[in-house]
């Protein structure tokens, strides 16, 4: 087809691409035209001189000589600043906290043995099963306030880091940063439910973060396999180069563009440099031009497929024409059916998913695809260009930007793909060959960087004395966009507050998916260094493998074959098994393994300096190493998903993968920034709130009925944490008693029964105990954790409302899967688009979003039939002789506090019309009150008539 010349030049230079184009060519610079094909601006994405001498094997770190004694005993006053502490959370909170927490258990457990001391004879049905409930409850209160003994606040000291690590000394005369490499890891999966645009923005927050821009490395893993994708990574890798000085320069926050752009905070505040006014100005419109080409990009594609495919068709078309009129023979005869391919700009076929599927083009079938959008920048900083008289003055501005690469792994039909968990496999084998970052920090497309220095205050816990026992690090997830009642208890607050506060003081939060720095050789499956051995042993690596040592050797005995040991280093006995056939994965295993060590009193020393060396740029062999990695048969008979990385087989993959390495032995860290360190989105609608709630349930349901089990950990799982994990696995279970006690109002209020024989002292005495200490909880937790009081009344709201709906039908599936092996499939969550709507009133459109769904019947059924039967138990009044006024009361309460929990979900059923539900409320609360006063009004009269005849 005929096409421009410099498409035609650069369509041969596409071998990395994909898998379609082999490994035969040497070079593997792409240059893609951001613009739509006409234009004649093109970009050079990647820059890359080809050293082919080099091999991954001696790059990354390299070790300088250690230093000597002296030296080190002069630094050592530096080396034992702590970077982190312990905030002190009010020791009389505390104490009142646990006193309280005792007092309930005492309330509780005479509550429970009085009611069963006291049946009600007349109703003994309802009283047994509300009494089946209250034990439960009680239970599960129990299993989820245990773990929070202990809360804790951690800070971090960034200065006591940059001190150490970015400070000049012998070893690091230059000052150079020391600090390890951190790869960032973002997945998405569909361009159109996750829009190309936050994720590009997302990058660009990633981009610009405030880390040693050699050290740190960005993948990004496109399961849609989606060209919109990855044009739109392009564009972000060109338009970085101007929104990533230009935060450095200026101290911009947060750096990500749509955020900082939409701020409502006056931008100049505390800027003083008189190039700021011009400067800003100029990245705000050549943002606002960046937006419109990523948001056009799915149009231009269209159109240029179009273009490429009927001058394809007129081609095909002209030769067969000619066939016909020449040769005829049959042999050389052209087909004239041609597929409607989606095109590259640089005019060949997109390796990835096309927009009309066909095989090996669609969602669940195509390469491997690897691009290297930015190379590795080189170690010496590189100014900026500018002057008085530019646009923008770089001058006294590192301009590098860190590595960026495009990464969708193969897929094809047959095989299990494993979602996010693998995705996150596939980048973690690319990013051992390509960087090799001994830190790997998680982030979903939708979650972007909020805080520049965030990854600092992830790395304190990591190097501080004792850090080498660190897996993870989980920031707390934040939320933008909801609205500010916060109806769902989406923000989750007590659950990000609470409940992982308190973990971080026994073993450590969970891991919840995204907003996470992992240390790469606890994502491999090794076990935390053991104190006890490390201390006998020296050598880099005897901190880290003393455990996998023994069962190594274990092994070895059972299957020789597999294993190579070796005599030198016998504690680095890795194993291919394990990891896969790839030699340079499995060498940059090891070498992972030694990088980082933690400094301190008593503890072998890092080598200071051990970290600064160069990193050589990548080369053909590396990527197309990768490339193998991230194949589909790549994990095939390996301990990837099972031991090794992201867990496979639950849809809360995340949950999982935390609790197989606390199970051995490894501390997590929790670490809340201010300002908040990530941000990202949420649905908040009801619909998908619900459906989100449900997959998490699930996903507990299913660990429950799993070797994940916390009842099966081994004993390196501490008591605590065990009992957190089996909350995990236990609450979806509650629904089945919130749901039989939610229809207990309506039962007790028609049959005039009531739980108890009647409302008598005792009774009510220790109901009152049960509240009020309920109460003085959560305004001890709202103190110590700094949530609101509505925040948490919101979330005891959305208990009742996801144990009702969502969390009763995930224990349906969960047994389901159990019992007839039933599998249930989940889509992910639908992301809403940066500056969509820019209507005032819009803001919160989605809010009032309604989709019916099933889920919906049993919180719709109870709203309904506790409010009939309180209308038609008052009404009853009327005609009865003598109604059991005890028991009318006594229902009539238990059903409004039923129906208070349950108005959010009222409310979304009602859409924009918010508030008829409190017009339903009011109007029936109202009628049984005017109800009760009419009978009141007849009894008395009766009795006066009575009293003069
Ligand atoms: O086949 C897939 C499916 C999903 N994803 C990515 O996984 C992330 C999470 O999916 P999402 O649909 O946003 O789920 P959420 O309910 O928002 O996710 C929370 O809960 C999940 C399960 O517990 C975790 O995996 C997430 O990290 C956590 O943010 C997103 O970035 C997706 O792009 C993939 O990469 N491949
Ligand atoms: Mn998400």
């Amino acid at each position: 087809m005929p096409r421009d010349p410099k498409d035609s030049h650069v369509s041969n230079s596409t071998g990395n691409i994909g898998s379609d184009f082999g490994s035969s060519s040497p070079n593997y610079t792409v240059t893609v035209p951001l613009t739509p094909d006409n234009t004649p601006d093109t970009v050079q994405i990647v820059p890359t001189d080809i050293d082919s001498g080099s091999s991954c094997k001696d790059g990354d770190s390299e070790q300088t000589d250690p230093r000597n004694g002296e030296e080190s005993d002069a630094l050592l006053g530096k080396l034992s600043r702590p970077l982190t502490r312990i905030v002190k959370i009010s020791p009389i909170v505390i104490h009142l906290y646990r006193t309280l927490i005792f007092v309930r258990v005492v309330a509780l457990c005479m509550f429970l043995a009085w009611r069963v001391r006291n049946p009600n004879n007349k109703a003994i049905w309802l009283w047994f099963l509300s009494v089946i409930c209250e034990f439960w409850f009680a239970f599960s209160w129990l299993i989820d306030q245990i773990p929070r003994l202990f809360p804790v606040n951690h800070g971090t000291d960034i200065e006591a880091l940059r001190e150490r690590f970015e400070s000049q000394n012998p070893n690091n005369p230059t000052s150079k940063s020391d600090l390890p490499g951190i790869d960032v890891f973002v997945s998405t999966a569909d361009a159109e439910k996750e829009p190309p645009l936050v994720t590009a923005n997302t990058i660009l927050s990633i981009l610009a973060v405030d880390y040693p821009i050699e050290k740190l490395s960005c993948y990004i893993s496109d399961d849609g396999g989606s060209l919109l994708t990855f044009e739109a990574m392009a564009e972000a890798a060109s338009f970085a180069k101007i929104w990533v000085p230009f935060c450095k320069k200026h101290k911009i926050e947060p750096r990500n563009p749509e955020s900082y752009f939409g701020l409502e905070k006056d931008p100049f505040k505390n800027k003083v440099r008189h190039d700021f006014v011009r400067e800003r100005r100029y990245v705000k419109r050549s943002y606002a031009e960046f937006k419109v080409r990523v948001n056009a990009l799915s149009h231009f594609v269209r159109r240029r497929s179009d273009a490429c495919n009927s001058s394809e068709e007129t081609n095909a078309l002209e030769k067969w024409n000619n066939w016909k009129l020449n040769d005829q023979d049959e042999e050389s005869r052209p087909s004239i059916v041609a597929h409607k391919a989606t095109w590259m700009s640089n005019g060949s076929h997109w390796p990835g998913t096309w927009s009309v599927p066909c095989a090996n083009h669609s969602k669940g079938d195509h390469a491997s695809i690897i691009q290297v959008l930015l190379d590795h920048p080189g170690d010496e900083p590189v100014k900026g260009t500018g002057g008085e008289g530019c646009e923008l003055d770089f001058e006294e501005v590192d301009i590098r930007l860190p590595m960026l690469v495009y990464v969708s792994r193969e897929k094809r039909p047959g095989y299990d793909h494993n979602k996010k968990a693998g995705a996150m496999n596939a980048l973690v084998r690319a990013s051992a060959i390509m960087s090799n970052g001994p830190f790997i920090l998680n982030l979903d497309c939708d979650h972007y960087v909020h805080n520049s220095r965030a990854f600092r205050d992830g790395i304190c816990f990591m190097m501080d004395r004792d850090g080498d026992c660190v897996c993870f690090v989980q920031f707390p997830q934040r939320f933008e966009g909801i609205d500010p009642s916060d109806r769902y208890a989406n923000n989750n607050t007590v659950f990000f507050d609470i409940n992982l506060r308190a973990l971080d003081g026994i073993q450590g939060p969970m891991y919840v998916g995204t907003g996470c720095l992992f240390r790469r050789t606890a994502l491999y499956g090794f076990d935390p260094p053991d104190v006890s051995v490390r201390d006998q042993r020296s050598g880099c690596c005897g901190c880290c493998f003393p455990q996998r040592l023994k069962s190594n050797s274990a092994r070895v005995a059972s299957e020789p074959e597999y294993y190579m040991d070796d005599d030198e280093d016998e504690h680095i006995c890795l194993i291919p098994k394990r990891f896969g056939c790839s030699s340079i994965l499995v060498n940059s295993v090891k070498r992972a393994a030694c990088t980082v060590q933690s400094s301190g009193p008593g503890r072998p020393v890092c080598p200071l300096g051990s970290l600064t060396g160069g990193r050589k740029p990548l080369d053909y062999a590396a990527v197309s190493e990768a490339f193998n990695v991230v194949s589909c048969w790549y994990e095939y008979k390996t301990q990837w998903g099972m031991s090794v990385g992201w867990v496979y087989g639950s849809v809360t993959e995340d949950v999982v993968t935390g609790f197989r390495m606390h199970e051995k032995g490894w501390r997590s860290f929790y670490c809340v920034t201010e300002p908040d360190a990530f941000r990202g989105s949420a649905p908040i609608n009801l619909t998908d709130r619900l459906h989100q709630v449900l997959r998490w349930a699930t996903g507990s349901v299913e660990i429950f009925f799993s070797r994940n089990n916390a009842v099966l950990a081994g004993r390196k799982l501490k008591l605590l944490q065990r009992i957190a994990y089996l909350n995990v696995g236990i609450y979806p279970f509650t629904s089945v008693f919130i749901l039989t006690y939610c229809f207990l109002p309506p039962l007790s209020l028609i049959s005039g029964q009531f739980v108890v024989d009647s409302l008598t002292p005792a009774f009510l005495s220790y109901l009152l105990a049960i509240s009020f200490s309920i109460c003085g909880l959560a305004f001890l937790e709202v103190k110590w954790s700094g949530i609101t009081l509505e925040e948490w009344w919101r979330n005891e709201q959305f208990w009742l409302i996801g144990g009702t709906s969502a969390h009763l039908v995930a224990v349906l599936q969960g047994l389901l899967k159990v019992i007839a092996g039933v599998e249930v499939s989940f889509t992910s969550t639908l992301k809403s688009s940066t500056g969509g709507g820019d209507d005032e009133d819009d803001d919160f459109a989605e809010l009032y979003l309604f989709k019916w769904t099933s889920l919906m019947i049993p919180p719709l059924t109870i709203i309904i039939s506790n409010i009939v039967a309180i209308l038609v138990a008052w009404c009853r009044t009327i005609f009865s002789d003598n109604p059991h006024w005890s028991n009318l009361v006594g229902g009539t309460f238990f059903a409004v506090w039923v129906l208070v929990h349950m108005y959010p979900f009222a409310k979304g059923l009602m859409g924009r019309t918010g508030k008829t539900p409190t017009i339903i409320y009011v109007w029936s609360g109202l009628i049984a009150i005017c109800l009760s006063l009419l009978y009141v009004a007849i009894k008395n009269s009766e009795l006066m008539k009575e009293s003069f005849s």
